[in-house]
């Protein structure tokens, strides 16, 4: 990508005590994208993003925001960044505009304009002067990210924003996301352990397992290398015996798994029904997050 990151994580390492918590982590994020850092829980998310938003020391490695380096200019990088790490601190018994006007002051920078240019953002215009004790969690998160959008930034890092979401909440949190990337050129960067959660939300992910990246790719490229075919056919043992001579088959009870490829799936059908096998269903799968870390690391479970 021609462009300058919007953030650069170089070599980032966080030991506590004798343990490697983050081991020498890389990756770049781009302006309007969706960046999407998947784990599962204890594979090293929080301490990441806590070390970027400077809320923890890195042991070693470098952060840049918007190109300007943490360790050295913490002021200016603070400026191009928004982020809600756990629940936003907001407060119940002040209304939402109360609560944006009292974040505000804190920062003589910004114009009572942007209060109003940020909740239009986060489309909260009818409840905005009600009591935050009487918001959703949804509505709460949005104040949240009002707030954060505060100070206009470049960046927005979210850990795992749709936690304790209901299903209406979540999709509505995943568009608002979306919107923000598109509309307003932000880059977002979105942490989760749900790799559904992901494929919907984002351009690239960085893949985190036990401190360690283990991918950055676009999830378009993960999601399709990673595709599956499920087939059901009988008798069972014919299918899998033919499949076999083919491609990779793994047994799934009534089910046979095999690489999803696209140039082949044609004629491995025909070949399965010329030798006599009914072919009863074929479907392509995506693989859960679980099939993918097993794939990615050669055999690790999610602990
Ligand atoms: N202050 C600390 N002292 C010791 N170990 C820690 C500390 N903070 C985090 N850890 C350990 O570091 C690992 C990574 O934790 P982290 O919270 O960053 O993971 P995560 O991917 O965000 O998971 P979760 O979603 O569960 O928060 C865990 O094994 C955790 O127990």
């Amino acid at each position: 990508m021609s462009q300058s990151p919007a953030l650069s994580v170089k070599n980032l390492r966080k030991t506590i005590g004798k343990k490697d918590i983050i081991k020498g982590i890389s990756f770049d994020l781009y302006p309007g994208e969706v960046f999407g850092f998947l784990g599962p829980n204890g594979a090293g998310k929080t301490t990441t993003i806590r070390m970027i938003v400077g809320l923890i020391k890195p042991s070693s490695g470098t952060v840049l925001i918007g190109g300007k380096n943490i360790q050295t200019h913490f002021g200016d990088a603070m400026k191009d960044l928004g982020c809600i790490v756990e629940n936003p601190e907001l407060y119940p018994y002040l209304t939402g505009w109360e609560n944006l006007e009292h974040f505000a002051r804190m920062d003589s920078s910004i114009p009572l304009k942007r209060l109003y240019e940020v909740v239009d953002l986060v489309d909260m215009g009818n409840r905005i002067h009600d009591r935050v004790g009487t918001y959703s969690l949804g509505m709460r998160q949005r104040l949240g990210i009002a707030q954060a959008l505060l100070g206009n930034p470049k960046l927005l890092i979210l850990d795992e924003p749709t936690n304790g979401l209901d299903p209406a909440g979540i999709r509505e949190m995943r568009e608002f996301i979306r919107f923000l990337a598109e509309k307003e050129k932000l880059c977002v960067m979105v942490s989760s352990h749900l790799l559904s959660e992901i494929q919907l939300m984002c351009d690239r992910v960085a893949i985190i397992s036990k401190g360690s990246i283990i991918r950055v790719d676009s999830v378009h490229a993960l999601l399709a290398e990673q595709e599956r075919v499920v087939w059901k056919a009988e008798p069972q043992e014919k299918a899998e015996s033919l499949l076999r001579e083919v491609t990779n088959v793994t047994r799934s009870e009534e089910f046979l798994i095999t690489l999803y490829d696209e140039s082949q799936i044609g004629n491995w059908n025909r070949m399965l029904v010329t030798a006599g096998v009914e072919v009863k269903e074929m479907r392509t799968k995506l693989p859960a997050l679980e099939d993918l870390f097993l794939e990615l690391t050669g055999g690790e479970h999610i602990e």
